[in-house]
């Protein structure tokens, strides 16, 4: 399978060099010449397949070129090792637990397999790689747990200072060894700049093999698409058609769920649901696409001005947007609406969503009202406990701290303070 770049179809790779590279040397995102079907009897009686045997059918036409069988099957062994289950919150409403990984967010899947790819791929070499990363929450995290300690590859991980919260922080500062957290005096969207610069760097590249952890890479996007078919597995009985709202910032997660519905799994359609950053919603009533600096809120890891991944589902839909409205819809939502959910949900259903997941909710809500008699599914991308303050201050309640967490609250945070590209690039250059 050879991925090719957005920017210039021309530029071609394999799975091994677009995974090693991140992004295309034009600056394209990399992209699956093809999405193959998957056999019909595979969604037939997909409930009697163990979530390895999903995951193995569902990447293997992306990566079987580079990787072996014996080898993939390993390395889906050693990323999912944990639960992604459905639980029904109201009638037709459920959500999708994706948050019981080591960093409790829905990251942890592509990140762990990304890393276990490199690791593969830089077995028998000598040259150290540089991840560099941008996050504006859950990504550092999952990125830093995921890579540490992997031999001659080092993480660099850029953050928008005081704009993620205390338990994120402390997730992507304080593991130390081969994981540097840098501070930026800026917003997500200046991080994401940046590390896309730092490609472009000719003195950088010179002296350093880099390639990038986020959605970008797809190593890191594509695993997302087992989640899809982990919940259709689930919700398959219900014997409706399902709908997906997914809480979405930078639009890999939703991208991927449409992956997944491109190699066959029935889905009626897909709700992109944002908070006030609201790009793509705008995008999808007017056809324009006007990416503008983000704005803080509480649901933190979606605040992006200008999603790297809507190209992707451009690209999907043949960069047809009536087509697009066929499948997406997208809607936003501010703080009030989000809080007044997460209370909503917590009442009816004694159920704590953190801020993302609510977000998802109110998307779902939004579309049923127009679509009932679907089976709606929306994803609780993070454990609520990881927005401790806004959970506490919304519902009234101390959530127990799960162990994954414990490990790393009491730690020192560590960082490099960096206002401008300049800190990043003297930072790359001397190391
Ligand atoms: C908790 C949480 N929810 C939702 C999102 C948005 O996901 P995506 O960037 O794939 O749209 C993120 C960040 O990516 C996140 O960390
Ligand atoms: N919300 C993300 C932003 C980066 O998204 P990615 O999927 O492209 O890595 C975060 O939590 O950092």
């Amino acid at each position: 399978m050879k991925f090719y770049s957005l920017t210039n179809n021309h530029n071609q790779a394999s799975f091994k060099e677009a995974v090693i590279a991140g992004i295309a040397p034009d600056k394209g995102l990399y992209f699956p010449e093809k999405i193959t079907p998957l056999a019909a009897d595979f969604f037939e009686k997909i409930e009697t397949c163990s979530n390895h045997e999903i995951a193995f059918r569902a990447i293997h036409q992306f990566v079987s070129a580079d990787i072996p069988d014996s080898i993939l099957k390993d390395i889906l062994k050693n990323v999912l090792d944990f639960d992604f289950p459905v639980v029904e919150i109201q009638e037709d409403i459920a959500t999708l637990e994706l948050f019981h990984g080591p960093t409790m967010a829905f990251k942890d899947v592509g990140a762990r397999f990304m890393a276990n790819c490199l690791g593969y791929f830089s077995k028998n070499e000598s040259n150290e790689v540089t991840v560099l990363v941008a996050t504006s929450g859950d990504t550092g995290g999952a990125v830093a747990n995921g890579f540490l300690g992997v031999k001659r590859v080092n993480v660099v991980i850029l953050y928008p200072s005081g704009k993620v919260s205390d338990i994120q922080e402390k997730q992507l500062t304080t593991l130390g060894q081969n994981i540097i957290a840098m501070e930026v005096d800026g917003t997500f969207d200046d991080c994401q700049k940046m590390v896309k610069s730092a490609f472009l760097d000719a003195e950088i590249t010179a002296l350093k093999k880099l390639t990038s952890a986020n959605s970008i890479n797809v190593a890191r996007w594509l695993p997302q698409l087992f989640y899809f078919l982990f919940a259709f597995k689930q919700a398959k009985s219900k014997g409706k058609e399902i709908v997906f709202s997914i809480p979405s910032g930078n639009f890999g997660n939703v991208c991927a769920g449409m992956v997944a519905q491109k190699m066959g799994m029935p889905v009626k359609h897909f709700v992109a649901a944002t908070n006030v950053n609201d790009v793509v919603p705008k995008f999808m009533h007017s056809g324009a696409y006007n990416p503008v600096p983000s704005i803080a809120t509480i649901s933190n890891a979606m605040d992006v001005g200008d999603p790297s991944n809507f190209v992707r589902i451009r690209q999907l839909y043949g960069n047809d947007l009536v087509e697009l409205k066929k499948n997406l819809s997208s809607f936003s939502f501010s703080d009030e609406e989000t809080k007044d959910a997460m209370k909503e949900i917590y009442s009816k259903s004694e159920y704590v969503v953190d801020p993302h997941g609510a977000v998802g909710y109110l998307g779902l809500k939004k579309y049923q009202k127009k679509n009932p008699n679907t089976f709606g599914i929306f994803l609780e991308t993070a454990h609520p406990v990881k927005f401790l303050a806004t959970v506490e201050e919304t519902l009234n309640i101390s959530p127990k701290i799960p162990p994954q967490i414990q490990k790393v609250i009491n730690r020192e945070k560590e960082s490099i303070k960096i206002n401008s590209y300049e800190g990043l690039k003297t930072y790359l250059m001397g190391t």
